[in-house]
């Protein structure tokens, strides 16, 4: 039988949710019996590819250590930085320091705040390896797009254009790139003062073929208050997927 590849995922999970308006950050706001980064490392940890994650946490976060999942040993935990970009660049050098030769091994990194991520978006995305120079999970956009403009008169918007859609998609995560080359992106374009607000985003610059793969628009970030709720609606569907999927694949994981 040929052994299964298996991954490190890096989980930023360092951020302050200022956009939920909510005391406790977004990563640990409860859905059902659990906070939504256990809900997102379940769903990791529970695809039989998914070898380990290193949750990069907030300097000052306090909560995650009285999780049980943080006990699990296929957890490590590292210190995030200011930005995002920030944090997972902290995950991927532990990634690094921790098995040097998985130098060119392929990671994912995947948002905390993306807990209804499931096991057969995971499985279209790492079957990408070798086919590009990396991948990501998007959804076409299916609205239609407005460019804003602040206006004078009153502080509110309004529309400087409409964008044509054809070729637009919303980025997810996980995304999935070699560590090194992942790493050298990264650090360039920081070096360069270029702006990331995902890891395609420095990739872009290195002329990397990078594919989109199309997702499920099931796959949101938790962001604003409404999207607990939908988060919740969806996770009650998803999880009965995910452990469907891991039984079909004969996954020797169970949730930790
Ligand atoms: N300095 C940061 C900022 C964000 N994140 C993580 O990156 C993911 C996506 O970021 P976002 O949704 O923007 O989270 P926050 O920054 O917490 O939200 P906000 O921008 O509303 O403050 C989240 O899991 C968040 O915890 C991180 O690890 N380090
Ligand atoms: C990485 C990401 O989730 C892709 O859509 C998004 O860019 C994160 O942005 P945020 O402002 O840090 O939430």
């Amino acid at each position: 039988m040929t052994a299964v590849k298996t991954y490190v995922a890096v989980v930023p999970a360092a951020g302050i949710g200022s956009r939920m308006q909510s005391t406790v950050a977004k990563q640990y706001l409860t859905i059902g019996n659990k906070t939504v980064i256990e809900h997102t490392l379940d769903a990791l940890l529970s695809h039989p590819q998914i070898q380990s994650v290193v949750v990069v946490l907030h300097p000052q976060d306090s909560t995650f250590a009285s999780l049980r999942v943080a006990d699990s040993p296929l957890v490590d935990v590292v210190i995030g930085g200011t930005e995002r970009v920030d944090s997972v660049l902290s995950g991927l050098q532990h990634c690094l320091r921790k098995v040097p030769s998985s130098l060119h091994s392929w990671v994912l990194v995947h948002d905390a705040a993306r807990p209804c991520v499931t096991h057969s978006e995971l499985n279209d995305l790492l079957s990408c390896e070798n086919t590009c120079d990396g991948a990501i999970l998007a959804v076409p956009v299916s609205d239609t797009i407005k460019r804003a403009t602040q206006s004078e008169k009153i502080a509110t918007f309004e529309i400087a254009e409409t964008v044509d859609r054809a070729q637009l998609w919303q980025a997810q995560t996980p995304q999935f790139f070699p560590l090194q080359k992942l790493i050298a992106a990264i650090q360039l374009a920081q070096d360069s003062g270029i702006k990331m607000t995902d890891e395609a985003s420095a990739m872009e610059h290195t002329n990397a073929s990078i594919q989109l793969i199309e997702g499920r628009s099931t796959n949101i970030k938790i962001t604003r208050p409404s999207d607990l709720a939908l988060a919740a609606f969806y996770l009650s569907n998803n999880i009965s997927s995910n452990m469907n999927e891991n039984s079909k694949q004969g996954g020797n994981r169970c949730s930790v």
